[in-house]
């Protein structure tokens, strides 16, 4: 991919720094997300991946620092932002986050009631579409989420995030607990999804077989920043933790896997 223009950027972190007392998370982080792309964030446990998502889609605040998400301010007072914005991006929190005293439709409805105004009637068949669209079949629509195995819950989670139309798609882990076929197959979706909608994805992820299989390109967090490029600049990084990281037992078998 060529260098970016700046309409082709659809969130721009700038100078980020979080801390939680004395602890530092982020340091001056900066990350472009490019309108079109999926790019994978990784790093190891406690970098802070989550709460970078949190903070680009405005559940919480850094220390310092500004985030641009399509052109809009969300480090700004939320009074000014855009109450449109949150209609333009779907999330897909780790475990699905479904609410259990619901079935799967109404699930899906939830993000309709509280942040549009699709008329009542047109809610069921909405979420009978994305319930589709996400591989489920019609009739796990009246079931709660206790009734779904775990690759079920997530794509119910993923239905759920397309109920608006995002643009923008956030993605936490999304293969986590999943046995490497539903791992794979989730992928597919996600990479389908992709070019049918012309969504941009942003996924945090441990699964070396999702970055090989879906993600144009890599921001890993190391030493409270974010190392940006695709997998084969990756690859030739020498930074020890990228270098453990992809060329580990782990990362030769995802390699190998996207080689046979
Ligand atoms: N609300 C909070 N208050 C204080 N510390 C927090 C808070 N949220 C996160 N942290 C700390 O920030 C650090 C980064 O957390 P985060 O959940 O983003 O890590 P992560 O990279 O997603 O890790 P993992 O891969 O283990 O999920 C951790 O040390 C965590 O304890």
């Amino acid at each position: 991919m060529s260098a970016a223009s700046d309409d082709d950027i659809i969130i721009r972190v700038r100078g980020l720094t979080t801390r939680f007392g004395s602890q530092t998370i982020h340091e001056n982080l900066d990350l472009d997300v490019r309108r079109g792309e999926v790019i994978g964030i990784v790093g190891g446990s406690g970098t802070g991946k989550s709460v970078l998502l949190k903070e680009i889609i405005g559940l919480m605040q850094p220390t310092e620092g500004k985030i641009e998400v399509l052109g809009q301010d969300v480090t700004a007072d939320p009074e000014g932002r855009d109450i449109d914005l949150r209609q333009r991006w779907g999330v897909l929190f780790q475990e699905g986050a479904l609410f259990s005293s619901l079935t799967l439709q109404q699930n899906v409805e939830v993000p309709m009631r509280e942040l549009s105004d699709i008329p009542e009637s047109l809610m069921e068949e909405t979420a009978r579409v994305k319930i589709a669209m996400v591989g489920l079949p019609p009739d796990s629509a009246v079931k709660f989420p206790s009734e779904l195995s775990g690759g079920m819950k997530k794509r119910a989670g993923l239905a759920r995030a397309l109920a608006l139309d995002p643009e923008l798609l956030f993605l936490d882990e999304p293969t986590a607990g999943l046995d490497p076929i539903a791992a794979a197959k989730f992928d597919e979706l996600i990479k389908h999804l992709r070019e049918s909608l012309g969504l941009t994805v942003v996924m945090i992820t441990h699964d070396l077989d999702s970055l090989y299989a879906i993600c144009d390109r890599i921001a890993v967090l190391v030493d409270k920043r974010a190392k940006v490029g695709r997998l084969e600049e990756l690859l030739a990084d020498d930074h020890p933790w990228i270098r453990e990281y992809f060329h580990g037992p782990r990362g030769r078998a995802a390699a190998a896997g996207k080689t046979a």
